[in-house]
């Protein structure tokens, strides 16, 4: 006889399918961002800004901040549409959990593999998340502000309606696993200098990077 059991609903091989996704960037993050030492670190804080470039690109943002945070978080603003706040109604999930914690076919060559030095375009915020042992998202958009928080990408609660906001954008601040990165500690001239030649290469893009951990009695150092 047929077994009772009813058949699987989507929403548990949803649920499976984040897990997975974020097992294999955890067990091989070297395929994703090319190594654990500096260079994978600060292709991190490449894949989000990414997004946010992308954002202005598209002609929808013009302010871009970057702050390396005293905690060795860093944190990533654009005042661009903001990432979508919808409730797609039968994964229940929001759009906003879904490119946070959903590993899309990256990279150039689609699939797995890619060329480091391209990043993920813009496909690589879940990436970040499953390599940060913490990761928050504020997202204003629609007349409010939407948060989410996440450890080792795994969501601590559905999207939240906060306060009131008249603006849109979109803040990521994250802070990267200690245990799979051989060093978790920013370099601000690697950071600066990558911003710089993105800068040169897209015309009128502005990326402002504020370093707040050399806070002496003149305050944060900020350089544009
Ligand atoms: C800092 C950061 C980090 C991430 C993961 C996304 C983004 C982001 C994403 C967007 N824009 C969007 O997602 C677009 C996508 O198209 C609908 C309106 O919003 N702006 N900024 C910014």
């Amino acid at each position: 006889a047929p077994s009772s059991r009813p058949a699987p609903d989507n929403y548990g091989a949803e649920a499976i399918q984040v897990l997975e996704g974020l097992e294999a960037v955890r067990k091989r993050p070297g395929m994703y961002i090319g190594s654990t030492g500096p260079r994978g670190l600060h292709h991190l804080v490449y894949e989000i800004v990414d997004n946010a470039v992308d954002e202005a690109l598209a002609g929808y943002c013009d302010d871009i901040q970057v702050t390396i945070l005293g905690d060795g978080g860093v944190r990533v603003y654009d005042n661009g549409r903001g990432i979508p706040v919808d409730m797609h109604p039968v994964e229940k999930k929001s759009t906003v959990e879904v490119v946070l914690t959903i590993l899309h076919a990256g990279g150039k060559f689609g699939g797995g593999g890619y060329a480091v030095s391209g990043g993920l375009h813009g496909v690589g915020s879940s990436v970040v998340n499953a390599l940060s042992h913490r990761l928050e998202v504020d997202v204003e958009r629609q007349g409010s502000h939407w948060t989410m928080s996440f450890h080792d990408g795994v969501p601590d609660a559905p999207l939240a309606q906060g306060a009131s906001s008249d603006a849109t954008g979109t803040t990521v601040t994250f802070w990267p696993n200690g245990d799979i990165f051989e060093t978790v500690e920013f370099d601000y001239e690697t950071l600066r200098t990558r911003f710089q030649q993105m800068a040169f290469l897209n015309k009128g893009l502005r990326i402002q990077i504020t370093d707040e951990r050399e806070l002496d009695d003149e305050g944060a150092s900020r350089h544009e």
